[in-house]
């Protein structure tokens, strides 16, 4: 099988095996293996026996998923049915409770009035509400093909999915059901337990697509058989559906079907067609209720491989799920325009909650003048990130603002105090984004994060994206790394050229890093304007102890002021803040211990400049002269300051 779908295959594979996916999820998946190993054979990329071997393993456990009634690991698929025709209502198989017996079910009114229908003759020959219900060609000896129902014009609730018909027969049928009535069928029959004109026809056809082609004989041929529960009470049975060596699986009456429209003379309408016209009405917003609304559930609901489906199409739960019972009303309003926004329409929800949840909490605001120094860093940032997003009209054309910033410099001198300050000043969307944010454990969600954060933050323009250490990230690629990783920088990069190249986009990622040098160089080029953040100088370690000071009690005089500044040379402004936290402590720490309990906040003594002496014994910068020395390097070599 080609690179893609093994990557697909992986992914469900991990998927199921993950333990978090509901039985539909998983029923999903292993139909979608199925589909896959259908056409992997059709296309020659797979052998018969592998096929074989394939289809047995993973129709047994699609089987089991199916069958199993335990309402965390199955979807109980036969009581639905049952439970259908037995109630005529919408079904959920945890509130399976069948009593039903051959007495039970003679003894509804659906099957009396089948009954006594079959007995005139004529007439109407399905109850409503029980619509698309057929039993499989196994199933004649089943309860309700049994002759002594009393049902005795059997052809008339039975519709031929076995072996193909003569083309004429078939044509009789389309345009006439009642003319099916005369005939025998050999094996197989397809019970129409509905009342057919109850379905309503719909305004249009369907798509051509949706029509099953003609005469296709593929292993993944659609058909339009549903099966019923009692046809396939048995799992094993069930399994045949899958062996290729099991007859026709169904393909007689896709063939029975073929070269006609389905629905052309006959007020029969394929699950398909069916599903089509409720989805056009939920579309159109025409709320749907009463018996209508249950078959809309119910035509959902058929079995096995010889569903009407496209080979890579996505397995539909036979369950009504929640939204679609209230037409979606449940859905938080605030995240409709997002979901319904047509860039988003290929991102799966679950990434997306996840990007949205992302968005950075703005917290307590920090302002340009929190951030000591850097008056160079600040004044470009304010030059090309906060006034091109406040007036885009002026910063047009050769104006127009860099697409990616990289900040990059000693650990400690306030890179995520920029992105900060960017967040709460620049009145973009802000996002922040760690790199392990990004790289799942799952295989491909990487890049479909990758993907999904741009595509949203071009939802919400003006955005910024701050990806914080990004030389986590967007290290450079090398040889031995794993393929994940690899994907998603490439993802990355192909994001971040769109985004550079889309004028239009008002995008700008900003990167923070202490390792510049490991930075891929692709990466390097695509975040232009690269701003080098380094220590804080003389006037700016002055500001950040007047700054912290100004909140607490102290009698730090001008000079003892300088002091500090010239002790503090190499300091980051981390370092520089730790200082004056541990110079706080200081009045603390001269308090006997037996008045700790008792003394009042306001007998506490001010801050002195001993207390600063004292935190200098401990506080060391942590920044190397030897390190400083590389950035300074990379920046001369790299970087856009002066
Ligand atoms: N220029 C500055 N002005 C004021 N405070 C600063 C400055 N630089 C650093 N600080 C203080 O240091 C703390 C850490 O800064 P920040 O997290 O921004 O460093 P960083 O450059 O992102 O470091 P790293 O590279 O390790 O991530 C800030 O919370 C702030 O208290
Ligand atoms: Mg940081």
């Amino acid at each position: 099988m080609s690179g893609a779908h093994l990557d697909e295959w992986q992914r469900r594979s991990f998927d199921i095996s993950s333990g978090n996916c509901t039985p539909e999820q998983t029923a999903d998946a292993y139909r979608a293996h199925i589909l896959s190993i259908q056409y992997a054979w059709a296309s020659s990329q797979l052998s018969q026996a592998g096929m074989a071997s394939l289809l047995r393993t993973y129709s047994e456990r699609y089987a089991a998923v199916l069958d199993s009634d335990d309402p965390r690991a199955g979807l109980n698929n036969y009581a639905e049915s049952a439970l259908h025709l037995a109630r005529s209502q919408r079904n959920y198989s945890d509130k399976w409770e069948s009593s039903l017996t051959m007495e039970t079910v003679l003894e509804l009114p659906c099957v009396q009035k089948m009954i006594r229908a079959g007995a005139g003759g004529g007439g109407s020959l399905v109850a409503a509400g029980d619509v698309n219900i057929c039993v499989g060609q196994e199933s004649r000896g089943g309860s309700l093909s049994a002759p002594s129902t009393g049902v005795r014009s059997e052809a008339a609730l039975f519709k031929p999915i076995g072996p193909p018909q003569p083309k004429t027969e078939v044509n009789n049928t389309a345009r006439n059901p009642a003319s099916n009535i005369t005939s025998e069928r050999p094996r197989g029959y397809e019970v129409i337990s509905g009342s057919l004109s109850s379905f309503s026809r719909p305004p249009a056809r369907p798509h051509p697509s949706s029509v099953p082609p003609q005469g296709n004989p593929g292993p993944a041929a659609s058909t339009q058989n549903y099966q019923s529960s009692f046809s396939t009470s048995n799992p094993s049975k069930r399994k045949n559906f899958y062996n290729p060596d099991g007859g026709d699986g169904g393909r007689g009456q896709h063939g029975a079907q073929a070269g006609a429209d389905p629905q052309a003379g006959s007020s029969f309408k394929t699950a398909r067609y069916q599903f089509i016209v409720d989805q056009q009405k939920k579309h159109s917003h025409q709320p749907q209720r009463g018996p209508a609304a249950g078959m809309a559930a119910t035509v959902k609901k058929s079995l096995g491989a010889n569903r009407p489906r496209g080979t890579f199409s996505k397995f539909v739960s036979p369950i009504p799920r929640q939204e679609e019972e209230e037409g979606g009303t449940s859905r938080n309003p605030s995240e409709e325009p997002q979901i319904l926004d047509e860039r988003l329409k290929n991102i799966e929800p679950k990434i997306i909650e996840l990007i949205m949840s992302e968005i950075m909490d703005h917290g307590p605001p920090v302002t340009w003048d929190d951030i000591a120094g850097l008056e160079f860093a600040k004044t470009t940032i304010k030059e090309i990130v906060v006034w091109p997003m406040l007036r885009p009209d002026i910063f047009t054309g050769l104006r127009g603002p860099p697409k990616g910033i990289l900040l990059f410099g000693p650990p400690g001198t306030g890179k995520t105090l920029i992105g900060k300050c960017i967040a709460c000043q620049s009145g973009a969307t802000f996002f922040s984004i760690s790199a392990s944010s990004l790289t799942s454990k799952w295989v491909g969600e990487g890049e479909k994060m990758v993907r999904a954060l741009f595509a949203i933050a071009r939802c919400h323009q003006p955005a910024v994206i701050f990806i914080d250490e990004i030389d986590s990230l967007l290290s450079q690629r090398t040889d031995g790394e794993h393929d994940s990783s690899r994907r998603i920088k490439t993802e990355f990069l192909v994001q971040l050229d769109g985004a550079a190249t889309a004028a239009e986009d008002r995008i700008l990622v900003v990167g923070a890093t202490n390792r510049p040098q490991e930075i891929d160089e692709a990466a390097r080029r695509r975040l232009a304007k690269r701003l080098y953040i380094p220590l804080p100088e003389a006037t700016a370690r002055r500001q950040i102890v007047t700054n912290l000071m100004a909140q607490e009690k102290n009698q730090l005089r001008e000079q003892e002021l300088d002091s500090v500044v010239t002790a503090t040379e190499g300091f980051s402004g981390a370092d520089m803040t730790q200082l004056c936290r541990e110079a706080a402590l200081g009045p603390i720490r001269s308090i006997q211990l037996s008045d700790i309990a008792t003394i009042t906040a306001d007998q506490v003594r001010p801050i002195l400049y001993c207390d600063f002496q004292e935190a200098l014994k401990t506080v060391r910068p942590s920044v190397s002269s030897k390190d400083l020395e590389l950035y300074e390097e990379w920046n001369k070599t790299f970087g856009c300051g002066r």
